[in-house]
């Protein structure tokens, strides 16, 4: 007879094809219209019994994530065994690929990832809205990295429905020196738009049906991300990543949610190629990433 040792999942990142910004609540979040969409760039998560919870990782800037018990992994762990009365006693793995602190959601993949990892590994038998609970309480897009696809987020992003795609669109990712904390960029939003009257968030019919048609020129006119001035204006190079990506054929350009990844959208994966190889010959940014979307969310390998 053989037993299972290891359990190893794969969860996507995101790239916001819309992030529409309401006011700050009073709790300090934002109501969001986040249309999120999966693309096909994964972190792994592999969870393998041991003796106390541990935490290692593996792949680029891994330096930059903690890896004690304030990791989103180490924190979906907890959070399921406390829920089902048992140690979270397990070794997690990170097999990072996800750009770190990028506005691509890596952190809230792996505590995707680990989530899934654990509750197969531990037969916890947890409901899918039960997952989903866990995941809203780790972080607002976690949700989301548990679900992939395509999926409008409301409420503060955590309130999924999910959404039509009707073909593969293509993505270059321009990864920036270092990352921008999400908490400082929404805090840029508030000063950008202090005094102004900030409308109620909502999606753009536009918007979802260029993503239920697969229409890659008409989903390039309605990207949009209100996060973008506030990455912008704590990050003025990200300007010039932009510029180049367009000069270099892009049909959409636009900081990946809170960034600084800066997202372009292609015609075709031939077009993306060559926006990839433009964009890193520019020197405007320290890597390029290809990837399709939509992607399968967290999967148990
Ligand atoms: C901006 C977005 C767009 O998808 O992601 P990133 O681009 O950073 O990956 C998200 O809204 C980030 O979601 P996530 O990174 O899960 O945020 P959380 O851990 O829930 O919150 C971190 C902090 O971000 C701010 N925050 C987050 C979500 C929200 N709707 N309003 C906010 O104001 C709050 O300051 C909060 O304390
Ligand atoms: N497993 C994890 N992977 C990445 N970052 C993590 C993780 N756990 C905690 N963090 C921290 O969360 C913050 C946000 O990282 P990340 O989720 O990669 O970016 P973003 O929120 O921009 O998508 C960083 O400060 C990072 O150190």
């Amino acid at each position: 007879m053989t037993t299972t040792t290891s359990i190893t999942v794969r969860v996507p990142a995101k790239v916001n094809v819309q992030l529409a910004v309401g006011a700050a609540r009073p709790d300090g979040f934002h109501d969001l219209a986040n249309v999120f969409l999966a693309v096909g760039l994964y972190d792994e998560v592999t969870a393998t019994p041991a003796d106390t919870l541990r935490i290692t990782a593996e792949g680029h800037d891994v330096d930059r994530i903690p890896l004690d018990r304030t990791n989103l992994a180490a924190r979906a762990a907890e959070l399921l065994a406390a829920r089902h009365g048992i140690e979270p006693n397990v070794h997690l793995h990170i097999r990072k690929d996800i750009p770190v602190a990028g506005g691509m959601a890596g952190g809230s993949a792996d505590a995707a990832g680990a989530l899934l990892a654990c509750d197969t590994l531990w037969s916890t038998g947890a409901s899918r809205s039960e997952l989903l609970d866990i995941c809203a309480e780790l972080g607002s897009d976690v949700p989301f990295s548990l679900v992939g696809g395509a999926a409008l987020g409301r409420g503060r992003g955590e309130l999924l429905t999910p959404l039509p795609v009707g073909g593969t669109f293509h993505w270059v990712f321009a990864v920036a020196d270092g990352g921008l904390s999400t908490p400082a960029v929404y805090g840029e939003f508030d000063r950008l738009t202090a005094g102004t009257d900030v409308p109620e968030p909502e999606a753009a019919p536009a918007l979802l049906a260029a993503l239920e048609s697969g229409d890659a020129t008409a989903l390039a006119a309605a990207l949009a991300n209100d996060l973008q001035p506030a990455a912008l204006s704590l990050r003025p190079s990200l300007s010039a990543t932009l510029e180049a990506g367009t000069a270099a054929g892009a049909l959409a350009a636009l900081v990946s949610g809170s960034g600084p990844t800066t997202a372009f959208l292609a015609k075709d994966a031939e077009a993306a190629g060559q926006v990839a190889r433009e964009l890193l010959a520019s020197g405007t940014c320290r890597q390029v990433r290809v990837a399709g979307s939509p992607a399968a969310g967290a999967t148990v390998l």
